[in-house]
Order: structure tokens, then sequence, then C-alpha cells
């Protein structure tokens, strides 16, 4: 059965030329108000009568003398460009940025809305104050320095003069959509309360037997009997219209329901349809109508269905904002900055060129990449001179602003574990000119073994997801992900986040901070996996810095997070025009497990349950704790929840089946934990074994001290650069003034270095008061070849890169 209206072509495609008449308008805008459908159209709608350059010109004005434009590279046998683009735009080959079939009256009634009731001049002076953010330097602009960096990283600025006013002028898109959004509702609540009223007025006023019609009007329920059948045959278009009107029903039950008609009956018939008319699994479903109200969940469902802006982030390394709009105008690009937010972003609303492949683009000067993609990276807010590691890295959208805001200083250890995509990590720092970042293959479980545990001052991890946030990019994900799957993801990313939390040092000077994101809107992906850091590690919650995005969730469900988790941020296509995207910003507060110097209890269990045990057959949320039954038990489902929720009895069975495995396990583990703190007390380099350590935590090296030794070995031996490049597996050849090049030889698992660093004795006992939960560890495995002992490369690897890095640029590396 195929959706009427929903065959517009989405596909924003590079690489091609466009044919005749540009077709690229982008229908959707950060800030519009109804959504990636009813966007706006205003600038590309004016653009088509006026041209772009035109209608630009008067907000592009430069307002400082702009330095020498950097000479474009014109490089368009870049046979890189492919692996390089930024994956989080399905550049397609050959083609066009997504059409906009029509440029009719609604568009312009669109762009009206978007633009806030603005006509378009007072639209362009508001974007000129955008602009006007750019006014100072450019060196300036960027990586301000991070003094109390949980107010806000980068754009201190604006957050003076965008947060206070309430002058729509002045207010940020994202707060103008919120208003506007919520307006909306009031107005549409407004409506509904009008409408109830007038109806039951009217069945009040009606004759009897009129009142019997009106009853005996068809029936938004189908027979009992013939609920299977209830879409066969049917025009979609009523679907639609039944799954509105049940919306409306069940926000006025009491009013609007058919007589003896249940609640769970309606949400039956509701769910039904949005699986058939959406295209998800019943999962999917009922997770979004568990998140959301049924209103609110329709408009994410519809937001899924539309695209994103296309926008662009601004290489500071290479130009400045200003100069970049000017370039891509005068190749027929229109556009805007992507909000007060932000400084070096930029939306994309026509294009007469393929964004992906014009000579800016070749040049590096500008990644394409989704909004909420900067959103990490603003939060971790890295600093000049740091050491800071990104553990999930591929394709480089964030190692590279990182990068930029460091203005190439310190150090970024660039981490993907799948090689293919370690390529356009590698192709992106290239063309972007990032010279202090050094890539590597490992799985990021096992990246605290390599770079040493407390060795850096911020780590980001932007974590392999369930990808729920980004439907509109692979409608896949709408039927082929079941609860199991986002139990499989969190367990990673419990595992990942761990291991960066364990190299970060909690005694850096000037951070300290662990960034996790995910594109999910999974609760169990998200703050699930938060809270369980919380428990295992000394960490706390901070504020992300960044000015929009609703809180995270402290209750869900029946569940119970640490209340600090509303300082996460929750990013949705229907409310911000963004990705759906978490991110949450952690400070380090003391090096080690928590178990192991107590505190644990004062963090809520997780969703997986009081214990930690955290294995792939946990697929399922575990009893809360005492304490949370006890909360949940003091609330009473309600009868609309407990109606509709039949299929609740079902996991029962499986959750107590669940809790005799799980106490089988801990009794098993117990033992061997035993074992493991009887051995731990022999002397320590006898105990140096690898098979009685967590894996990944086997015994290594002091790792700060291996760093620094990196270093000073690195300010002894500068002019060794290529040769310990070599032996790191950074290519020889990589141009001095280019991104680091990985061999394409090395592997996962300590191939960038062949010389062995023996555990030093003195460290033993260290690094054993370090060492996790064996029990939580047990399934980590590298592809391949399991891991065994410490890393061989471990410290070769550092100095290595430390020392490389070191001879580019000896003045930036602090320690
Ligand atoms: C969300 S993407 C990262 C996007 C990237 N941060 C960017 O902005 O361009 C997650 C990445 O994690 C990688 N990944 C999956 N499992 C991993 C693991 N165990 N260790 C390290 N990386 C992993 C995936 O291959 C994928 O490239």
């Amino acid at each position: 059965m195929k959706k009427p209206g929903k065959a517009k072509a989405d596909s924003v495609q590079a690489g091609g030329r466009s044919k005749g008449k540009p077709k690229n308008v982008i229908k959707a805008s950060l800030g519009s108000e109804k959504g990636p459908k009813a966007v706006s159209k205003g600038n590309a709608v004016k653009a088509k009568s006026k041209g772009f350059t035109d209608q630009n010109k008067s907000w592009l004005k430069p307002k400082a003398a702009a330095p020498e434009p950097e000479e474009p590279m014109l490089d368009d046998d870049d046979d890189s460009d492919d692996d390089v683009m930024d994956d989080e735009f399905d550049i397609e080959e050959g083609g066009t940025l997504p059409d906009s079939p029509g440029e009719d009256e609604a568009a312009d009634e669109a762009a009206a809305t978007a633009n806030g009731g603005l006509d378009d001049d007072e639209h362009i002076s508001m974007r000129g104050e955008l602009w006007s953010d750019e006014n100072e330097s450019f060196e300036d602009s960027e990586a301000g320095d991070e003094e109390g960096d949980e107010e806000g990283p980068e754009e201190e600025e604006e957050e003076e003069d965008g947060s206070a006013s309430d002058d729509s002028d002045q207010m940020l898109d994202v707060e103008r959509k919120a208003r506007e959004i919520d307006r909306d509702r009031a107005v549409r609540a407004a409506e509904a309360q009008a409408e109830e009223k007038a109806m039951q007025t009217n069945l009040k006023g009606l004759p009897e037997a009129e009142q019997e019609d009106a009853a005996a009007r068809p029936s938004l329920l189908p027979a009992a009997d013939s609920r299977d059948a209830a879409l066969e045959g049917q025009d979609l278009n009523a679907v639609l219209r039944r799954m509105k009107e049940i919306a409306r029903v069940l926000e006025h039950f009491q009013q609007l329901r058919e007589p003896g008609r249940a609640r769970s009956e309606y949400m039956e018939q509701l769910k039904k349809d949005i699986r058939e008319y959406y295209g998800y699994n019943g999962f999917m479903v009922d997770t979004m109508l568990g998140m959301f109200t049924v209103p609110e969940a329709l408009e994410l469902i519809e937001a899924n269905e539309g695209r994103r802006p296309i926008t662009l982030r601004t290489n500071t390394l290479k130009t400045r904002r200003r100069e970049l709009a000017a370039a891509l105008i005068a190749r027929g690009v229109n556009l805007d900055p992507i909000g007060k937010w932000s400084k070096v972003g930029l939306v994309v609303y026509e294009s007469n060129v393929p964004v992906g492949a014009t000579p800016e683009y070749m040049a590096g000067h500008y990644m394409l990449q989704g909004a909420s993609s900067f959103l990490p990276v603003m939060s971790l807010a890295p600093q000049e001179g740091e050491q800071v590691v990104d553990m999930a890295a591929a394709p480089g959208g964030k190692t590279t602003y990182i990068a930029a805001l460091m203005r190439n200083t310190g150090m970024i250890f660039a981490n993907e574990v799948n090689p293919q995509r370690l390529k356009s990590v590698q192709g992106n720092l290239q063309r972007m000119g990032v010279t202090n970042a050094v890539v590597s293959c490992y799985d990021g479980r096992e990246l605290p073994k390599a770079l040493g545990m407390h060795s850096v001052d911020r780590a980001l991890l932007d974590a392999p997801c369930s990808g729920t946030g980004v439907i509109s990019k692979d409608p896949t994900v709408k039927a082929n992900k079941s609860q199991q799957e986002i139990w499989k993801c969190a367990h990673l990313q419990k595992q990942l986040l761990l291991a960066a939390i364990d190299m970060v040092d909690a005694g850096s000077k000037t951070g300290g901070y662990v960034v996790y994101s995910t594109c999910s809107i999974m609760v169990e992906e998200n703050e699930n996996v938060v809270n369980y850091a919380l428990r295992k590690r000394h960490v706390k919650v901070v504020p992300s810095g960044l000015e929009f995005g609703r809180e995270g969730f402290a209750k869900y469900r029946e569940f119970r997070f640490h209340p600090s988790l509303t300082q996460s941020r929750r990013f949705y296509p229907h409310v911000h025009n963004l990705d759906g995207f978490f991110v949450c910003k952690l400070k380090k507060v003391a090096n080690g497990p928590k178990e192991q110097l107590g505190g644990e209890e004062d963090v809520p269990s997780d969703m997986e349950g009081a214990d930690d045990e955290v294995t792939v057959e946990d697929e399922e949320p575990q009893k809360p704790s005492k304490a949370q039954a006890g909360q949940a038990e003091g609330r009473k489902r309600s009868a609309a929840e407990a109606d509709t929720d039949s299929a609740a009895a079902k996991p029962k069975k499986q959750k107590r089946e669940s809790r005799i495995l799980r106490a089988a396990r801990r009794e098993l583990e117990a033992e061997r934990s035993k074992e493991q703190s009887t051995a731990a007390t022999a002397p320590a380099g006898s105990q140096a074994t690898p098979g009685d350590l967590p894996e990944q935590y086997a015994v290594q090296p002091e790792p700060s001290a291996s760093l620094a030794q990196g270093l000073q070995a690195s300010k002894q031996k500068p002019k060794k650069t290529k040769a310990v490049q070599k032996a790191a597996g950074l290519s020889a050849e990589a141009p001095q003034d280019s991104a680091p090049q990985h061999s394409g030889k090395a592997k996962r698992g300590g191939s960038l270095a062949q010389d062995a660093v023996p555990a030093q004795p003195d460290k033993v006992a260290e690094a054993k008061a370090e060492q996790l939960p064996k029990k939580g560890l047990k399934h980590i495995k590298q592809k391949g070849k399991k891991a065994k002992g410490p890393d061989p490369s471990t410290g070769k690897l550092l100095e290595g890169a430390i020392a490389m890095l070191a001879a580019r640029a000896p003045k930036h590396v602090k320690r």
C-alpha cells in the first residue's frame, strides 16, 4: 500500500551538474514553524525572482576588512571525494539537491511562517544581525577560553544578547520555533475544546432521535471481529484522517469516545494505522507513543518523513564564514547563517551547484554536516593545547570541528573501529587541513589500553547507536529496530562510555570532561547509559553549555535516573528541525572505578537493573530496584495505560527467567572475583598475567607517565619524525602541512607500532586498582584476534604520535 503524496524526491545529491533551471530548493530551515514540510521557502522563492546574490548582498556586506581569501584548490580529480564526504548526508553522484515540486502559494505562506511573520526586508535585517556575530576577528571567534565552560563553550558572547530578550528579532530560530509550536498547540487545544463544547451542546440540544443518529455515525473503530482487515482496501487518506481523529478522541476521551469503547481499542487502532501508513514496526510505534503524547508522537512521525535542512560548517582553519558564504553565493548557492547559536554554520536553501563538489568544498573550506552534529563538539568545548580523544570518529565530521576549535594545537586521537570508515576520517582530516590529529583503528573499548588511563583532557564519545533519531536519512530504521537491538546498542555504549571516562584525567587543569552523544531518541541508549556511568565512575553530569534542547529524562515510565540527567539535552526533528540527538556532558571528579571508592549507591539503578553486569544477553530492562519499585507503586498507572498496555504481562515471564539467569551468573562471577582478589594480593609482578585481568584494562604502564615520557622523548628526538611516524603506522609520505596519514596497513589492536612496552612492575598495583570488574567486561572481544594482556603498542603509539606532532608544532604542545 503506497502512501499518497509522499513520493517527493528527497535525496541530496552532489557530484553532478544541475540541469537547466535550479531545482534544488531545500524546503526546510532551522527555526521554521511547521517542521520540514512547511519551511522557509521565502528565501528560495525570492531567490528565484531576484537572483541569489542580490538577495544576499544586503546582509553579506563585510563589516570589517577581510583578509586575503585563500586560493581555492581546484582539484577536481580528487578521488577521495566519495570517501571524505561526511556521510551524514547521502550525497549521490550526478544529481541535485532535493527537488521542490511547485513553487506555490503555500510556499510563500510557509516562508512567511518560517520568517516568524516578518516580511522579507525585516527578515533580511534580522539575518544581518546573525552575520554581525562574525564582526570580530575570526581568530577570536573560535575556541574561546573555557573558564567555566559549563556555561557555554563556544558562543559566550552570543548568550548575552541572545537569551534574555523576548523581542522576536532577537530570538534564536529555535526559540522562536519552540514558542510558535507552543502557541500553535494552545490554539489547537482551544479549538478542540470549543469544538467539543459545540458538539456536546449540539447533542444535548438535538431531539432524541437525532442524538441516536449522531451516535450511529460511522465508527472510527472497526467491529471487534474485523480488526485485522481494518486497513485492507482502504483509502490511505481516510487512514490519515482516522489517525488524527483518534488522536483527538484520545485527548478528550471522556467527551469524544464512542459509547462502550475503551481507550485501548483506540490505541490499538492507532498503532495499527501508524504501522501501516508510515511503515514502522510495533516496537517503534510503542516506543514513540510511550515517550510522547499521542499528538506529539504523530508530529515526530510526520517530521521523520521530511528531510532536515542541508547545513554546512565553515572550516575556520581555512576560511571565515562570511567569506565562505560570499564564495558560495557567487556560485549560486542560496544560504543563511544557521542561527545565533553557531558562528560557523550555514543553512543551504537552494543551489545551482552540487554543494558537495564545489572548489570550496574540495579545498576544505567547509564540511557538509547536519546541524545537530555541531552540538556535541560545542558541548565538549576543547581547548587549545589539550589532548582530546574522539573515540568513534568516522567520517570525521566532529573530529575536524574539534581540530578547528583547538586551532590545530594540542593533539586529537581520532579513533574508529572500522578500517573502511577510517579512510573517510583520513580524507576529511587532510582535506580540512587538520594537523593535530592521529588516527587509530581500535575497538574503542580497547582504547584505554593504547592511550592509557587518565591520559587525555577530554573525550568525545559520539557513540554507535540505533539511529532512531535520523529516520529521515535512513527510513529502514522504522522497521528493522527491535528492543533486543536497542539493548545491544546500550550494552556497547555503556562499555564505550566507561572506557571514555577512564581515558580522561580527573586532574586535568583545563578539562576533565567527557561528552556522550547519540543520534538515537531511545532512553535505553541515552539517559540509561549515562546513569550507568554515574554508578560506575566518579563523574557528574554538568550543564551541556548548549543554549537550547529539551531536558533529558530523569523519569521515564517506571524508571528513575539520577536527577542531574535533566541537564543532558535532547533534540528532536519535530521540535528543533534537527536530527534526533542526545548530548550529555560529564565532568570527571576522581580517577578510578566508583565501587572501589564507594558512593555508587547514590545513583538510582539504570534500566538494565540494579546490577551492572552488562552482558549482551541482558536485553530487557530489569525490575526496578526496591526504591524504584516503591516509587512506582505509589504511582497508579492510569486506567488508560493499564488498558492499552495489554502486552505488558507477557515480558514478565521473561523477566523472571532473566533474573534467575542473572542470579546464577552473579554467583559465578562472585567466585571469579574472589579468585581475582586473592590473586591481587600476591606480589605485583607475579600477578601481571593478562588472563587474570579484564582484557582491556590489563596491566599497562602508568598512562600519564607514558604521555610525559613520550613528550620528553619527542623533545629530545624531534628529527626522527618520519621514522616515528612510520613506526606508529602513519604514512611518512604525509605532507607536513596536512593531516597525518594512516598507512592503511594499521590493524586494530596495536598494529600501529611494533615494539612492546613491558609493564612496569611498580605500576602493577596501581593498574590493579584501576581495573574494572571482570564480569562487566567479559564479552569484550576484538574483531579477529582477541586481545591478550598489555597492548604491545602502548606507549610506542603515544610516543610516536606525540613525537610527530611535537616536531610539527612544538610550541603548541603544552606538557
Ligand atoms: C555515530 S558514528 C560517529 C560519527 C562521527 N563522530 C562524526 O561525527 O563524523 C559512530 C561510529 O562508531 C564506530 N564504532 C562502532 N563500534 C565501535 C567501537 N567499538 N569502537 C570504536 N568505534 C566504533 C562506527 O563504525 C561509526 O563510524
